[in-house]
C-alpha cells in the first residue's frame, strides 16, 4: 500500500523581502510520480533546492520517512534517501563512465567513497555497474571519460548514477532536456520502471507536456512560490486556479510553448 515518504510542511524561503517558496505543505507518496509545474519564476527549482538541501528554509519543515531533515546538509539527505540527479553530475569528470557508476554503488554499499580503493579488488561492483549502463544504453561508452561525453550522454549518466544510488525519493529536473529523440525515450522508460516498483516517490520538474502526460500520476502547480493546485492531472489542467496561474492561458498550451 502506498504511504507518505516525503512531506513538506509550511516550507518557506525568503530572499530579502521576496518569498520564493511560500508555506508549501505537500505529501509525496510511494509509487506516485508528481509533476511540478508552474510559470517561469514560480519557485519550482527553489522548492527542489529546499527539499534536497541546497538552500536552507526560512520557515517550515521537510520530513523524510518520519525523520525531520530540515536542518540537515545535502550530503546527509542523500545518505538518508533523497536523490537528485544534478547533485551527481560530473562527480569525477576525468574518470570513466563505468568508474563513476561503480563509485556510487560502492558508496551505497557502505564502503565509503574512495577512488583509491577502486582497482581490481572491487570487481564485484563492475557487473552491477555494467547492468545499469546497459539499462541506459551506455555500455559502449563505459570506458570513456565523463568529460568526453555528449550532452545527451551526460544527462543519461546522471540518471544512471541516480539509479545506482537508488534513493527513496527520486528528484528529476527536466531529465530529457537537450536529449535527442532517440535518447529521451530511454530515460522516460527508466522513470516509468521506477514508478512501477511502487516503493519509491518520484518528483519531476517538467515543462514538456507529452512527458507529463505519459508519466504523471499527479500534478502540483506552483504560482508566485505558493501551491496553486494539486491533484489528478486531468482535473488540475482544467481547474480555474491553473488557468489563472497561467494568466488565462490553457495549461497544456502554456507548457508546450515553454
Ligand atoms: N538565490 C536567490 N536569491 C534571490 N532570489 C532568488 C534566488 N533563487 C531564486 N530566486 C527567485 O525566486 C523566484 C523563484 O525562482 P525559481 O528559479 O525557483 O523559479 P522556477 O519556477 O524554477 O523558474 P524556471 O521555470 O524559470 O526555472 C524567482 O523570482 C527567482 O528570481
Amino acid at each position: 500500500m502506498s504511504h507518505t515518504l516525503l512531506e513538506t510542511i509550511n516550507l518557506t524561503v525568503r530572499f530579502g523581502g521576496h518569498v520564493a517558496v511560500d508555506h508549501i505543505s505537500c505529501p509525496f507518496r510511494t509509487g506516485e510520480l508528481t509533476a511540478i509545474v508552474g510559470p517561469n519564476g514560480a519557485g519550482k527549482t527553489t522548492f527542489f533546492n529546499l527539499i534536497s538541501g541546497q538552500i536552507a528554509a526560512s520557515e517550515g519543515r521537510v520530513i523524510l520517512n518520519d525523520h525531520d531533515i530540515t536542518r540537515m546538509s545535502a550530503a546527509q539527505r542523500t545518505h538518508l534517501g533523497i536523490g537528485r540527479a544534478f547533485q551527481l553530475t560530473n562527480l569525477f569528470p576525468n574518470l570513466s563512465v563505468l568508474e563513476n557508476v561503480r563509485l556510487v554503488i560502492q558508496s551505497k554499499a557502505g564502503r565509503g567513497f574512495n577512488i583509491f580503493s577502486m582497482a581490481d579488488t572491487h570487481k564485484e561492483l563492475t557487473q552491477p555497474a555494467m547492468d545499469i549502463l546497459t539499462r541506459v544504453r551506455m555500455r559502449e561508452q563505459a570506458d570513456q571519460s565523463v568529460s568526453e561525453l555528449s550532452h545527451g550522454d551526460q544527462r543519461k549518466l546522471e540518471v544512471a548514477l541516480l539509479i545506482a544510488l537508488d534513493p527513496l525519493v527520486y528528484m528529476f529536473d527536466e531529465p530529457t532536456a537537450g536529449m535527442s529523440v532517440d535518447e529521451a525515450p530511454v530515460v522516460l522508460d527508466l522513470i516509468a520502471d521506477l514508478k512501477a516498483r511502487k516503493d519509491r516517490a518520484i518528483l519531476l520538474v517538467e515543462h514538456k507536456m507529452d512527458v507529463i502526460r505519459t508519466l504523471a500520476d499527479r500534478i502540483i502547480v506552483l504560482h508566485n512560490g505558493a501551491l496553486a493546485a494539486d491533484g489528478d492531472p486531468s482535473e488540475v489542467m482544467a481547474s480555474d486556479v491553473v488557468q489563472e496561474a497561467y494568466m488565462g492561458r490553457d495549461l497544456e498550451k502554456a507548457l508546450s510553448h515553454v
